[in-house]
């Protein structure tokens, strides 16, 4: 394929952060109202050179810009970073046909990542590659380090270094999911499958000399040295290996926050895809809670810190399937309220059960505007009104957005149905 040099305006930015021409082609780094250089490589096209630069360009912070696979967004303005993200949720929301009021960009930053997953790979004969996936790649960038981590993150790359250096010769790229908690970095590994003795003890030996608080692989513990343990609002919680967390705590806390505002006054509330309880240890300050999830490690360990909680109502946690099984309108009528907070795929089953209930109150957090947006166009047609949507940044200058909304309705006396 010959490679082909043009200059192009740009017009718009896409869900990505790339700029996009009049002809739809996308140019990563590239400004709406620039003159750009670009080489169309036929898979690719690259910006070669800003020709008319845009007053919104801003200099990125970090040296790896441009060849991390981690940020999109530090060469645009702060006004046109926040615009453009907003915007992801408006664009989504109007493709679903969901009219409603979005709210301005939360920053919630706060101190940074408190998780990230590094990637490791051992090319023959050459050094290990440990870092972030290159953009749009299969590529390793062996970074330094990340600004944006925070402080209790910052020794996390050293570790998967060295956790990685102890696996060297693996055939398969390793992946190294790694915690900041109370007790120190809480490492988990994926990829490699089963380990044998040799290789468990000298992973062990690094969390040792790296005094890591726990090294598991595929969830299975190497060694816990200290149980790796989060606070949900006044509660501690142990974490299980390898299970959720929101990426920072201020992004957890502005979240739970506007849950916890929605369901005041509630007696009785269900948090469905709950993991280790982040909001449910919190609404069982003022109410009964049902806590559900699919993984039972998460289960377990919110059920343990439920009853060493001090002054907390209730909490029942059941260990079911979601998507298989969604909570049942008719369950539903035991509750004032629900929140959920699926993964990526969203809960379409659930979205048509809450919609089929009597329930009058509907929390929805949601990392994904597509999938948000189509269970909230299910709410709506089973009668809920959509409040302001809030887009709340913890994942900031990447292109993901996490999402808050209540929907709210009169209590349906008799339950309607599913629509399939
Ligand atoms: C985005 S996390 C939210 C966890 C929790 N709300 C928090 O903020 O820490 C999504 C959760 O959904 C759970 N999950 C994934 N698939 C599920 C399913 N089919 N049924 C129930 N839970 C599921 C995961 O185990 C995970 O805990």
């Amino acid at each position: 394929m010959t490679e082909a040099i043009s200059d192009v305006s740009i017009v718009a930015l896409d869900a990505r952060g790339d700029g996009v021409t009049a002809m739809g082609e996308a140019v990563a780094g590239a400004l709406p109202g620039e003159r750009v250089r670009i080489r169309d490589g036929g898979e690719r096209t690259e910006l070669v050179e800003v020709l008319a630069a845009s007053s919104e360009r801003a200099t990125p912070f970090c040296p790896w810009y441009g060849r991390c696979g981690g940020c999109a967004t530090q060469h645009m303005s702060e006004a046109l970073y926040r615009d453009w993200k907003r915007g992801l949720v408006v664009d989504a929301l109007a493709r679903a046909r969901v009219d409603a009021e979005v709210g301005p960009l939360i920053d919630a930053h706060g101190a940074g990542r408190r998780r990230a997953t590094f990637h490791a790979r051992f090319p023959h004969g050459e050094p290990d590659e440990v870092g972030f996936m290159r953009a749009r790649s299969h590529a390793i960038v062996a970074i330094d380090g990340c600004p944006l981590f925070a402080p209790a993150l910052v020794g996390a790359l050293a570790a998967a270094r060295a956790l990685a250096g102890d696996l060297r010769g693996l055939a398969k790229p390793l992946d190294i999911g790694v915690t900041a908690t109370l007790d120190g970095l809480d490492v988990d590994l994926r990829g490699s499958g089963p380990l044998g003795l040799a290789e468990q003890r000298k992973l062990a030996r690094t969390a040792e000399a790296l005094d890591l608080a726990r090294v598991s692989n595929h969830g299975a513990v190497v060694i816990e040295r200290r149980q790796p343990r989060v606070q949900f609002g006044d509660t501690l919680a142990a974490l299980p290996p390898g299970g959720f967390l929101q990426a920072t705590e201020a992004g957890e806390a502005q979240l739970a926050a506007i849950a916890a505002g929605a369901l005041d006054g509630a007696r009785a509330a269900a948090d469905l895809f709950c993991g280790a309880g982040a909001f449910a240890l919190r609404l069982a300050r003022k109410c009964e809670v049902l806590a559900v999830d699919s993984d039972a490690a998460s289960i377990a360990a919110l059920a343990r810190a439920a009853s060493g909680g001090r002054a907390l109502k209730p909490i029942a946690a059941e260990t079911r399937d979601l998507f298989r099984r969604p909570l049942r309108a008719d369950e539903l009528a035991a509750f004032d309220g629900a929140l959920f907070d699926p993964p990526r795929a969203g809960a379409e089953a659930q979205a048509r059960e809450f919609a089929a209930s009597g329930l009058p109150l509907v929390v929805a957090v949601s990392c994904n505007a597509a999938t948000f947006a189509r269970d909230a166009r299910i709410l709506i047609d089973g009668g809920f009104r959509i409040g302001t949507v809030a887009p709340v940044d913890q994942f900031r200058f990447s292109p993901h957005i996490e999402i808050a909304a209540v929907f709210t309705r009169k209590r349906q006396r008799k339950p309607r149905g599913v629509l399939r």
